[in-house]
């Protein structure tokens, strides 16, 4: 019996098939816990096989099932055969979290094409390869349910340029998806996690950690994330409580959409258009000057 302390039915998700993307680290190892506690049979997907493997065991530890697919998501013959191969092994698909991505921080003038690209493959590249093969391989006949991982960077962040494009990108392919693929019953949603106490905070560089620290105090709610909370929000929109919504991104972030780290400002620059505009108001609670 599974130590994982789900909010949600015990065997909600009994004779289901689910593939997690990334479920070696973090948020996807969490999720994949989560979904195996309540019954499913779960297929890691990820690059590194070890980190899969000890996944693997922990789940059938505690009395799961689950099974390694080791891969680069952007790979589009890799996927193809990883799809297969789930299909080979457990015989149905009927749920894909979409979590594996990541990027290096780094402000724009200072990423090239090779490093763009990486980004935009890992983040938005991959993931739809993933959702297509899943589609065409068994969703479009017998339906499903996909759950897409962004990350709340709307309205852009400095130094994730690269990534707040591609998860720009995946919301819209979310959207689309969900409009196309409904017609063959499956569902297609997104979660967008805030800042989340996930083991991917540690793949940051050391100078960063500090800034890392200080992120609850930008978020209403006071804290960090849990994967846990992301987690459930994930089995949430894969379960039948959420049979009747497809195409929306659920929000996991304490309220703090929004939040820009700490960015250099431009000093001492009066924007142009006071100079030519004199008739323009000057309001007095900015002082003189
Ligand atoms: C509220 C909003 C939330 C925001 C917080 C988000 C948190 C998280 O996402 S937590 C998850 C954290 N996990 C990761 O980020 C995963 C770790 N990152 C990676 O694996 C890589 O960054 C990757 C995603 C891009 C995959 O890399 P890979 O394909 O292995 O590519 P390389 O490392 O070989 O690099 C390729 C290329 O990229 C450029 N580059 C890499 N690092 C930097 C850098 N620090 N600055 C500038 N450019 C960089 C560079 O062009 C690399 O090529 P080479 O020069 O030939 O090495
Ligand atoms: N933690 C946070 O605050 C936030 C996280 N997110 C997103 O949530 C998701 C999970 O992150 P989190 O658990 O925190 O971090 P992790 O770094 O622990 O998880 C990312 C996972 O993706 C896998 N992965 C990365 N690139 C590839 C690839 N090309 N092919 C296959 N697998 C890949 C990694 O495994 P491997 O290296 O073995 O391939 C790893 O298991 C990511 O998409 C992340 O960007 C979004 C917002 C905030």
């Amino acid at each position: 019996m599974s130590s994982y302390r789900s909010a949600f039915r015990p065997g909600l998700f009994d004779g289901q098939v689910v593939i997690v993307t990334g479920g070696g680290s973090g948020i996807g190892r969490c999720t994949a816990h989560e979904l195996a506690s309540l019954g499913a049979k779960v297929a890691l997907l990820g690059r590194n096989p070890d980190k899969l493997e000890t996944v693997r065991a922990e789940i059938e530890g505690e009395g799961g099932e689950a099974a390694c697919f080791p891969l680069d998501i952007r790979e589009e013959p890799a996927v193809e055969a990883a799809v297969a191969a789930v299909l080979a092994r457990f015989g149905r698909i009927d749920g894909l979290v979409n979590n594996a991505g990541g990027q290096f921080p780094a402000p724009l003038a200072a990423i090239n094409q090779k490093g763009w690209e990486a980004v935009v493959r890992t983040n938005l590249t991959g993931g739809f390869l993933v959702a297509r093969a899943c589609f065409i391989q068994w969703m479009a006949d017998h339906g499903g349910s996909i759950v897409n991982i962004v990350a709340d960077m709307w309205n852009g962040m400095p130094g994730m340029g690269h990534s707040g494009a591609a998860r720009a990108g995946m919301v819209n392919f979310t959207e689309t998806a969900a409009f196309e693929w409904a017609g063959c019953a499956v569902r297609v949603n997104a979660v967008a996690p805030g800042w989340i106490a996930s083991s991917g905070m540690d793949r940051y560089p050391p100078h960063m950690r500090d800034i890392i620290r200080g992120l609850a105090e930008h978020v209403p709610l006071g804290r960090l994330g849990l994967e846990a909370e992301v987690a459930a929000a994930i089995t949430f929109l894969l379960s039948p409580a959420a049979a009747f919504i497809s195409g929306t991104t659920l929000r996991v972030d304490g309220a703090a959409p929004n939040f820009k780290p700490h960015w250099p400002a431009a000093k001492g620059k009066p924007a142009p258009e006071w100079d030519a505009f004199p008739l323009a108001s000057k309001p007095s609670v900015l002082g003189e000057g």
